[in-house]
Protein backbone atom coordinates (compact mmCIF):
# COMPACT_ATOMS: atom_id res chain seq x y z
CA UNK A 1 0.00 0.00 0.00
CA UNK A 2 1.02 3.55 -0.74
CA UNK A 3 1.78 5.93 2.28
CA UNK A 4 -0.72 8.06 3.69
CA UNK A 5 1.23 11.23 2.36
CA UNK A 6 1.49 9.74 -1.21
CA UNK A 7 -2.72 8.59 -0.66
CA UNK A 8 -3.38 12.29 -0.18
CA UNK A 9 -1.55 13.78 -2.60
CA UNK A 10 -3.38 11.83 -5.32
CA UNK A 11 -6.94 12.30 -4.06
CA UNK A 12 -6.35 15.82 -3.51
CA UNK A 13 -4.96 16.05 -6.90
CA UNK A 14 -8.18 14.16 -8.55
CA UNK A 15 -10.72 15.71 -6.10
CA UNK A 16 -8.90 18.72 -5.05
CA UNK A 17 -8.02 20.14 -1.23
CA UNK A 18 -10.94 19.61 1.07
CA UNK A 19 -11.62 17.84 4.06
CA UNK A 20 -15.67 17.41 5.16
CA UNK A 21 -16.42 17.05 8.58
CA UNK A 22 -18.89 14.66 9.51
CA UNK A 23 -20.28 16.15 12.46
CA UNK A 24 -23.87 14.52 13.65
CA UNK A 25 -25.17 17.43 15.70
CA UNK A 26 -28.31 16.75 17.11
CA UNK A 27 -29.74 20.22 16.15
CA UNK A 28 -27.86 18.79 12.46
CA UNK A 29 -29.94 15.51 12.42
CA UNK A 30 -33.42 17.44 13.75
CA UNK A 31 -32.90 19.75 11.12
CA UNK A 32 -32.10 17.12 8.20
CA UNK A 33 -35.38 15.73 9.61
CA UNK A 34 -33.49 12.67 11.17
CA UNK A 35 -34.17 10.92 14.42
CA UNK A 36 -31.79 11.13 17.17
CA UNK A 37 -31.19 7.58 17.42
CA UNK A 38 -28.41 5.28 15.91
CA UNK A 39 -30.50 4.85 12.95
CA UNK A 40 -31.10 8.50 12.76
CA UNK A 41 -27.12 9.03 13.17
CA UNK A 42 -26.25 6.25 10.18
CA UNK A 43 -28.79 7.95 7.57
CA UNK A 44 -27.55 11.07 8.41
CA UNK A 45 -24.13 9.72 7.77
CA UNK A 46 -24.90 7.97 4.76
CA UNK A 47 -26.97 10.69 2.99
CA UNK A 48 -23.30 12.34 3.26
CA UNK A 49 -21.56 9.90 1.82
CA UNK A 50 -23.68 9.27 -0.82
CA UNK A 51 -23.41 12.64 -1.87
CA UNK A 52 -19.80 13.79 -1.44
CA UNK A 53 -18.14 10.76 -1.22
CA UNK A 54 -16.53 10.31 -4.71
CA UNK A 55 -16.08 14.12 -4.92
CA UNK A 56 -14.26 14.95 -1.39
CA UNK A 57 -11.20 14.25 -0.98
CA UNK A 58 -11.46 13.28 2.66
CA UNK A 59 -13.79 12.59 5.65
CA UNK A 60 -12.87 13.37 9.29
CA UNK A 61 -16.01 11.89 11.21
CA UNK A 62 -15.99 12.93 15.30
CA UNK A 63 -16.06 10.30 17.40
CA UNK A 64 -18.13 11.78 20.07
CA UNK A 65 -21.18 12.18 18.04
CA UNK A 66 -20.87 8.56 17.68
CA UNK A 67 -19.81 7.74 21.10
CA UNK A 68 -23.12 9.53 22.52
CA UNK A 69 -24.97 6.84 20.89
CA UNK A 70 -22.97 3.92 22.75
CA UNK A 71 -22.35 0.72 20.63
CA UNK A 72 -24.95 1.27 18.22
CA UNK A 73 -23.29 4.71 17.42
CA UNK A 74 -19.81 3.23 17.47
CA UNK A 75 -20.98 0.05 15.04
CA UNK A 76 -22.17 2.77 12.79
CA UNK A 77 -18.73 5.12 12.86
CA UNK A 78 -17.14 1.25 11.77
CA UNK A 79 -19.60 1.64 8.96
CA UNK A 80 -19.17 5.10 7.63
CA UNK A 81 -15.45 4.24 7.35
CA UNK A 82 -16.16 1.89 5.30
CA UNK A 83 -18.54 3.71 2.93
CA UNK A 84 -15.68 6.33 2.57
CA UNK A 85 -13.05 3.84 1.65
CA UNK A 86 -15.45 2.08 -0.72
CA UNK A 87 -16.19 5.63 -2.37
CA UNK A 88 -12.28 6.12 -3.08
CA UNK A 89 -12.24 8.46 -0.12
CA UNK A 90 -9.82 8.99 2.52
CA UNK A 91 -10.69 9.30 6.37
CA UNK A 92 -9.28 11.41 9.43
CA UNK A 93 -10.93 9.81 12.42
CA UNK A 94 -11.59 12.94 15.03
CA UNK A 95 -10.51 10.94 18.79
CA UNK A 96 -8.08 13.35 19.79
CA UNK A 97 -6.50 10.53 21.75
CA UNK A 98 -3.85 11.11 24.14
CA UNK A 99 -2.78 9.01 27.17
CA UNK A 100 0.17 7.73 29.68
CA UNK A 101 3.07 5.19 26.40
CA UNK A 102 1.16 2.17 27.59
CA UNK A 103 -2.40 2.88 27.06
CA UNK A 104 -1.89 4.71 24.21
CA UNK A 105 -0.15 1.59 22.85
CA UNK A 106 -4.39 0.68 23.09
CA UNK A 107 -5.74 3.43 21.53
CA UNK A 108 -3.27 2.93 19.08
CA UNK A 109 -3.93 -0.62 18.16
CA UNK A 110 -8.09 0.40 17.96
CA UNK A 111 -7.42 3.80 15.84
CA UNK A 112 -4.22 2.79 13.91
CA UNK A 113 -4.49 -1.06 13.75
CA UNK A 114 -3.90 -3.12 10.90
CA UNK A 115 -7.25 -4.51 10.66
CA UNK A 116 -8.70 -2.47 13.32
CA UNK A 117 -12.71 -1.70 12.52
CA UNK A 118 -11.98 1.75 13.98
CA UNK A 119 -9.30 2.43 11.79
CA UNK A 120 -9.31 5.07 8.99
CA UNK A 121 -6.57 6.51 6.87
CA UNK A 122 -5.40 8.57 9.84
CA UNK A 123 -6.42 9.92 13.89
CA UNK A 124 -6.35 13.07 15.64
CA UNK A 125 -3.81 12.99 18.91
CA UNK A 126 -3.42 15.27 21.61
CA UNK A 127 -0.05 15.61 22.68
CA UNK A 128 -0.64 17.18 25.96
CA UNK A 129 0.49 14.11 28.10
CA UNK A 130 3.84 15.13 26.19
CA UNK A 131 4.36 14.58 22.69
CA UNK A 132 6.89 11.23 23.45
CA UNK A 133 3.68 9.23 25.03
CA UNK A 134 2.17 8.95 21.55
CA UNK A 135 4.93 7.11 20.05
CA UNK A 136 2.90 4.09 20.02
CA UNK A 137 0.69 5.80 17.64
CA UNK A 138 3.53 6.94 15.31
CA UNK A 139 4.93 3.62 15.04
CA UNK A 140 1.81 1.95 13.76
CA UNK A 141 1.18 4.69 11.31
CA UNK A 142 4.40 4.28 10.15
CA UNK A 143 4.18 0.66 10.09
CA UNK A 144 0.89 0.58 8.89
CA UNK A 145 1.30 3.48 6.38
CA UNK A 146 -1.28 5.42 8.17
CA UNK A 147 -1.14 8.92 9.16
CA UNK A 148 -1.75 11.26 12.60
CA UNK A 149 -2.41 14.74 12.95
CA UNK A 150 -1.03 15.93 16.53
CA UNK A 151 -2.52 18.83 18.13
CA UNK A 152 -0.57 21.91 17.90
CA UNK A 153 -2.72 25.35 17.94
CA UNK A 154 -6.23 24.55 18.19
CA UNK A 155 -8.81 27.25 16.77
CA UNK A 156 -11.07 27.18 20.21
CA UNK A 157 -9.84 30.24 21.77
CA UNK A 158 -8.76 28.79 25.10
CA UNK A 159 -6.38 26.63 23.60
CA UNK A 160 -3.79 29.64 23.48
CA UNK A 161 -4.13 29.07 27.46
CA UNK A 162 -1.80 26.03 26.91
CA UNK A 163 -0.71 25.91 23.45
CA UNK A 164 0.99 29.52 23.55
CA UNK A 165 2.90 29.39 27.05
CA UNK A 166 6.17 29.77 26.99
CA UNK A 167 7.96 25.89 27.39
CA UNK A 168 11.70 25.56 27.04
CA UNK A 169 12.69 26.20 23.58
CA UNK A 170 9.60 28.62 22.98
CA UNK A 171 5.67 28.34 23.17
CA UNK A 172 4.31 25.01 23.81
CA UNK A 173 3.12 24.28 20.24
CA UNK A 174 5.71 25.32 18.48
CA UNK A 175 7.47 22.52 21.11
CA UNK A 176 4.98 20.40 19.64
CA UNK A 177 5.70 21.71 15.84
CA UNK A 178 9.11 21.76 16.34
CA UNK A 179 9.41 17.81 17.66
CA UNK A 180 6.56 16.38 15.06
CA UNK A 181 8.98 17.94 12.13
CA UNK A 182 12.44 15.91 13.94
CA UNK A 183 10.24 12.93 14.00
CA UNK A 184 9.28 12.99 10.44
CA UNK A 185 13.38 13.47 9.52
CA UNK A 186 14.55 11.25 11.96
CA UNK A 187 12.07 8.33 11.19
CA UNK A 188 12.25 9.11 7.04
CA UNK A 189 8.19 9.43 6.86
CA UNK A 190 5.70 12.07 6.05
CA UNK A 191 3.30 10.15 8.53
CA UNK A 192 3.27 12.98 11.56
CA UNK A 193 0.88 15.84 10.28
CA UNK A 194 -0.35 18.94 12.71
CA UNK A 195 -4.11 20.30 13.37
CA UNK A 196 -3.56 24.17 13.28
CA UNK A 197 -6.58 26.22 13.46
CA UNK A 198 -7.49 28.57 10.17
CA UNK A 199 -9.08 31.08 13.27
CA UNK A 200 -6.24 33.61 14.01
CA UNK A 201 -5.25 36.57 13.33
CA UNK A 202 -1.51 35.04 13.06
CA UNK A 203 -0.27 31.60 14.47
CA UNK A 204 2.12 32.68 17.16
CA UNK A 205 3.72 29.54 15.81
CA UNK A 206 6.30 29.25 12.84
CA UNK A 207 5.33 26.03 10.55
CA UNK A 208 7.06 27.39 7.27
CA UNK A 209 9.30 24.23 6.98
CA UNK A 210 7.55 21.95 8.58
CA UNK A 211 7.14 18.84 6.41
CA UNK A 212 3.83 16.78 6.94
CA UNK A 213 0.10 17.28 6.45
CA UNK A 214 -1.16 20.34 8.17
CA UNK A 215 -5.17 19.61 9.00
CA UNK A 216 -6.97 23.23 9.40
CA UNK A 217 -10.19 23.32 11.37
CA UNK A 218 -12.30 26.03 11.88
CA UNK A 219 -13.37 27.36 8.56
CA UNK A 220 -17.17 28.10 7.93
CA UNK A 221 -19.02 28.13 11.24
CA UNK A 222 -16.22 29.12 13.64
CA UNK A 223 -15.25 32.28 11.63
CA UNK A 224 -12.08 31.54 9.76
CA UNK A 225 -11.68 31.79 6.19
CA UNK A 226 -10.94 29.83 3.08
CA UNK A 227 -8.97 33.19 1.91
CA UNK A 228 -7.01 33.80 4.72
CA UNK A 229 -5.10 30.60 4.33
CA UNK A 230 -2.48 31.73 2.37
CA UNK A 231 -1.80 34.42 3.92
CA UNK A 232 -1.61 32.97 7.40
CA UNK A 233 0.41 29.77 6.43
CA UNK A 234 2.86 31.37 4.20
CA UNK A 235 5.76 28.75 2.44
CA UNK A 236 4.03 26.02 4.79
CA UNK A 237 0.17 26.72 2.49
CA UNK A 238 1.05 23.89 0.01
CA UNK A 239 0.55 21.34 3.23
CA UNK A 240 -2.23 22.36 4.25
CA UNK A 241 -5.54 20.63 4.35
CA UNK A 242 -8.90 22.97 5.14
CA UNK A 243 -11.31 20.93 6.83
CA UNK A 244 -15.43 22.49 6.77
CA UNK A 245 -17.79 20.98 9.12
CA UNK A 246 -21.14 23.07 9.58
CA UNK A 247 -20.12 25.30 6.96
CA UNK A 248 -20.92 22.54 4.91
CA UNK A 249 -23.45 20.19 6.69
CA UNK A 250 -25.85 23.44 7.19
CA UNK A 251 -26.20 23.30 3.02
CA UNK A 252 -28.23 19.75 3.97
CA UNK A 253 -29.93 17.04 3.15
CA UNK A 254 -30.42 17.66 -0.12
CA UNK A 255 -27.44 16.15 -2.12
CA UNK A 256 -27.08 18.92 -4.55
CA UNK A 257 -27.24 21.28 -2.38
CA UNK A 258 -24.20 19.66 -0.10
CA UNK A 259 -22.31 19.54 -3.34
CA UNK A 260 -23.09 23.06 -4.39
CA UNK A 261 -21.43 24.30 -0.99
CA UNK A 262 -18.27 22.22 -1.30
CA UNK A 263 -17.85 23.73 -4.66
CA UNK A 264 -17.91 27.52 -2.88
CA UNK A 265 -15.12 26.30 -0.80
CA UNK A 266 -13.20 24.74 -3.27
CA UNK A 267 -13.46 27.91 -5.25
CA UNK A 268 -12.41 30.25 -2.24
O1 LIG B 1 -8.92 18.15 15.60
C1 LIG B 1 -9.85 18.75 15.08
O2 LIG B 1 -10.40 18.30 14.09
C2 LIG B 1 -10.21 20.08 15.59
C3 LIG B 1 -9.19 20.82 16.13
C4 LIG B 1 -9.38 22.17 16.40
O3 LIG B 1 -8.46 22.89 16.77
N1 LIG B 1 -10.61 22.71 16.18
C5 LIG B 1 -11.66 21.97 15.69
O4 LIG B 1 -12.72 22.55 15.48
N2 LIG B 1 -11.49 20.63 15.46
C6 LIG B 1 -12.63 19.80 15.01
O5 LIG B 1 -13.00 20.23 13.71
C7 LIG B 1 -14.42 20.22 13.56
C8 LIG B 1 -14.90 21.64 13.25
O6 LIG B 1 -16.21 21.61 12.84
P1 LIG B 1 -16.95 22.93 12.31
O7 LIG B 1 -16.70 24.01 13.30
O8 LIG B 1 -18.39 22.51 12.26
O9 LIG B 1 -16.38 23.22 10.95
C9 LIG B 1 -14.97 19.63 14.84
O10 LIG B 1 -15.11 18.23 14.65
C10 LIG B 1 -13.90 19.90 15.86
O11 LIG B 1 -13.88 18.94 16.89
Amino acid sequence: MSTYRQRLKEVVAARGNLCVGIDPHANLLSSWGMPLTASGLETYCRTIVDALGETVAVFKPQAAFFEVYGSAGMAVLERVLADIRAAGALSIVDAKRGDIGSTMEAYAEAYLGKDSPLAGDAVTLSPYLGFGSLMPAFERAVAFDKGVYVLARTSNPEGGQVQLALGRGGSVAQEVVDAAKELNTRARTRAIGLVVGGTHGSLGIDVSDFNGSILVPGIGAQGGRMEDLPGLFGAAFDNVLPMVGRGILQAGPDAEALRRRVSTFLAE
